[in-house]
């Protein structure tokens, strides 16, 4: 059985993203749980691998970090229930939504797309495939995301309002989903600005982490 979805990096076509999709985000924010998910998208040449550095894009004052757990498709699906959604999990990954936060306030006030605060270049740092049988406790497991060692984001993935079959059962109504596309679930609470010269660090559980340098885009 072919399984190019391990690739999800060069085989995947879409990078879907929810937001808002944790308990404890949502109650800092002074906010109702949203009454469904709430959907962006990223393109796939938004990926970095460890190695590579995230470059503040051009014009951007306040970088910020967000660690999540994504979810990689392993077959072409569409409109499937919440019951039959983890048939189409290959595995997992550890990703960075890395958000130009400035960009951002800028697009919400002028009620503008979220592409270029969300999309550009080096905005999704990814850890390799992780197999779903290394994740069987996906539902309750921890994320966290430290900046020069302190730590920013520590939290459990059963605080998510939407869980992993529901957003995937979600988004599988309005997309076909392709092998190796990539669904980024949100990022819990502590989300915050990360500057040049910093360096973020993130684990899932004693499963996967991973390192990368914030530079200046030149
Ligand atoms: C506004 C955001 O950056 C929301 C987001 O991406 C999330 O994960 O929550
Ligand atoms: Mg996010």
């Amino acid at each position: 059985m072919s399984e190019n979805y391990r690739n999800f990096k060069e085989n995947g076509k879409k990078i879907i993203a929810v937001c808002r999709n944790y308990k404890g985000l949502v109650a800092a924010q002074g906010i109702q749980n949203p009454e469904k998910p709430i959907l962006f998208m990223k393109p796939t040449s938004a990926y970095i691998s460890e190695g590579q550095d995230i470059k503040i894009p051009l014009g951007c004052k306040l970088l910020y970090h967000e660690v999540e757990l994504g979810v990689v498709i392993s077959k072409r699906c569409s409109n499937i229930s919440p019951s039959d959604a983890s048939d189409y999990i290959g595995g997992f990954l550890l990703a960075l939504d890395m958000t130009a936060k400035d960009f951002h306030i800028e697009a919400k006030e002028k009620s503008r797309p979220w592409f270029l605060c969300k999309g550009f270049d080096t905005s999704c740092p990814a850890s390799g495939f992780i197999d779903k049988e290394k994740l069987s406790n996906y539902s309750d497991t921890r994320l966290w995301l430290k900046v020069d060692g302190v730590t920013k984001q520590n939290c459990s993935t059963s605080d998510m309002i939407f869980s992993v079959p529901e957003i995937i059962s979600y988004v599988s109504k309005y997309f076909t989903l392709e092998v190796g596309d990539v669904i980024l679930t949100g990022t819990p609470a502590g989300s915050g600005p990360v500057h040049a010269g910093q360096t973020i660090e993130c684990g899932l559980a004693d499963i996967a982490a991973m390192k990368f340098a914030v530079v200046e885009l030149n």
